[in-house]
C-alpha cells in the first residue's frame, strides 16, 4: 500500500518553519513510518514573495512550490490540504481562523492562541467547518512521550501523587539587569505576546498536564485548581513564573515553572548532571526526564527501595536522514515529524483532533494560563486579545 501523503502549507519563514519544513522533507522511512507520507506544496511569506522563494530554496525543497507573498494567497491555494500556523503567539488566532475560514485543516504553532476564549472560537469554528485543528505540542508525539504515558497508565511507579517541571533559560546579559533579547524580540514583546510562560512555560505544563490530565480516564477528566506568582520584565512580559496546578479529587499536584533568569540545565542541554528537569513522582517511585523539556532525549525509571538498584535509564535518540543535511554531516532530523505523522493519520483516517491534545485540552491548558497571567496581572495589548475575528486584521498581512 502507498503512503497516505498529505500537502503542507507553511505560513511564515522564521526559524521553526524552517526546521518544521525540513522535518517533513525527511524520508518517512528513516524513522521507521511507512504509512503516510508529506509534500511541501506552497510557502507564504507577510514581508514579500521573494521571501517566500528564499525559505523554499534554504530547506531544499525538491518538488514544485508555490511561493506566495500573502497569507491570503496561501489560504486560497486550492492545492493545500494543510497549513502549518508558524507565526508569533500573538497573531495564531487571526491566522489559523483565516485558514479556517478558506475551508482548511490546521497545525498550529504553540501556544495555542494568546487566550482561552480565542481558542474556544477555533474549536467551534473547525467544529462547524468539518475541519482538522491541533495544536503543534510536538513533544506530545516524541516516542518517549508515548512510553512515559504508556508507564503511568500501567501503573509502573504506583499513584502518580506530583508532577515537578521546569523549563527555564538563563537570557541574563552579563553583568546588567537586562535579558539578552532586544525588547522588540517576542520572547519579551507584549505586541508578539512575548514572556516565559507562553513560550517555554506551555512544554512545563504540557509536562504536568500530559500525565495529570491526559491519563485520567477520557470523559472523566478533572481540571486543575490554579495557583500562581510571576515576576515581570521592564517590557511587561514574564520573567520568572511559577504555577501549581491542583487536581482536588485525584489527589495530586503539579509544579511547573519557567522563566528566563536561570537556567533548568546550566551546564547544557540534556546533560544529567544537573539533575531531571521533570519528575513524575509516585507511591512506587519515579520517572525522571532529562531536559530540556520540549526536545527531551532521555528517561529514567527508579523504584523505590533502591534494594535491587533499579534505575533505568532509556535514551531515546531522535532518527536522523542521512539524505537530508543536518548541522554535523549525520543527516537531518529534529523531531517534529512524528507530530506532522500524527497530523497526516488524523487527516487520513477522517479525525478532526488529535486524541493526545484533544481541543478540550488546549483549551484547559489556554484556561490555566489565562488564571496564571490573571494572578500576574498580566494583559496583552486588546489587538491580540480580542476575540473579534477580522480578516483584514493587520496580523493577517496584506491581502
Ligand atoms: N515547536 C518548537 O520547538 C518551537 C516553536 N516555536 C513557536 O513558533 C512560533 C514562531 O516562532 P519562531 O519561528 O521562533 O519566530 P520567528 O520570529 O523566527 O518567525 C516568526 C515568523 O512569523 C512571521 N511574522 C508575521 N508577522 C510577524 C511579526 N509582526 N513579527 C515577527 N514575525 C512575524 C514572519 O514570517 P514572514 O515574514 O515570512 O511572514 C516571521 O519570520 C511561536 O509561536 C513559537 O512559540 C518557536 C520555536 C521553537
Ligand atoms: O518552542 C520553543 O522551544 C525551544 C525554545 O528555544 C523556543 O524559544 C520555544 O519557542
Amino acid at each position: 500500500m502507498s503512503p497516505y501523503n498529505v500537502k503542507w502549507g507553511i505560513m511564515a519563514t522564521g526559524g521553526i518553519a524552517t526546521t518544521f519544513a525540513k522535518d517533513l522533507l525527511c524520508d518517512p522511512s528513516t524513522r521507521s513510518v511507512s504509512d503516510v507520507s508529506h509534500t511541501i506544496v506552497a510557502a507564504a511569506s507577510s514581508s514579500s514573495k521573494s521571501r517566500a522563494e528564499e525559505f523554499l530554496k534554504d530547506i531544499k525543497n525538491p518538488g514544485e512550490a508555490k511561493a506566495y507573498g500573502s497569507y491570503h494567497e496561501l489560504v486560497a491555494d486550492s492545492n493545500v490540504d494543510i497549513i502549518y500556523v508558524a507565526t508569533p503567539h500573538s497573531h495564531h488566532f487571526q491566522n489559523a481562523m483565516l485558514c479556517l475560514e478558506a475551508g482548511k485543516n490546521v497545525l498550529c504553532e504553540k501556544a495555542f492562541t494568546v487566550n482561552a476564549e480565542q481558542a474556544k472560537i477555533l474549536v467551534d469554528t473547525a467544529k462547524s467547518k468539518g475541519l482538522f485543528l491541533m495544536e503543534a505540542v510536538w513533544t506530545r508525539y516524541f516516542p518517549l512521550s508515548i512510553k512515559i504515558r504508556e508507564l503511568i497508565k500501567d501503573g509502573k511507579i504506583g499513584t502518580v501523587k506530583r508532577v515537578t517541571s521546569d523549563l527555564s533559560f538563563n537570557s541574563n546579559k552579563p553583568d546588567s539587569d537586562a535579558l539578552t533579547f532586544d525588547d522588540s524580540h517576542r520572547m519579551i514583546n507584549m505586541d508578539l505576546a512575548g514572556g516565559a510562560l507562553l513560550d517555554l512555560g506551555i512544554y512545563s505544563l504540557t509536562w504536568v498536564f500530559q500525565i495529570l490530565y491526559l491519563c485520567q480516564k477520557v470523559g472523566e477528566r478533572e481540571k486543575p485548581k490554579v495557583m500562581a506568582a510571576m515576576d515581570k520584565y521592564h517590557t511587561g512580559a514574564d520573567e520568572n513564573t511559577a504555577i501549581i496546578c491542583h487536581f482536588q479529587k485525584g489527589r495530586t499536584i503539579g509544579v511547573a515553572t519557567t522563566g528566563l533568569r536561570t537556567a533548568t540545565q546550566p551546564d547544557g542541554e540534556n546533560s544529567p548532571a544537573t539533575g531531571p528537569a521533570c519528575r513524575i513522582q509516585g507511591t512506587k517511585g519515579e520517572i525522571q526526564v532529562i531536559g530540556p523539556l520540549y526536545r527531551p532525549l532521555e528517561y529514567r525509571v527508579i523504584m523505590n527501595g533502591g534494594k535491587e538498584g533499579v534505575v533505568e535509564s532509556v535514551k531515546c535518540p531522535i532518527p536522523t536522514d542521512p539524505n537530508r543535511e543536518g548541522k554535523d554531516g549525520k543527516g537531518w532530523g529534529h523531531g517534529m515529524f512524528w507530530e506532522a505523522d500524527e497530523a497526516a493519520r488524523c487527516l487520513r483516517d477522517g479525525k478532526k483532533q488529535s486524541e493526545s491534545l484533544t481541543w478540550e485540552e488546549s483549551i484547559v491548558i489556554m484556561e490555566t494560563m489565562d488564571e496564571v497571567r490573571k494572578a500576574g496581572d498580566i494583559k496583552y495589548p486588546e489587538l491580540i486579545e480580542t476575540t473579534v475575528y477580522d480578516a483584514k486584521s493587520s496580523l493577517n498581512g496584506k491581502n
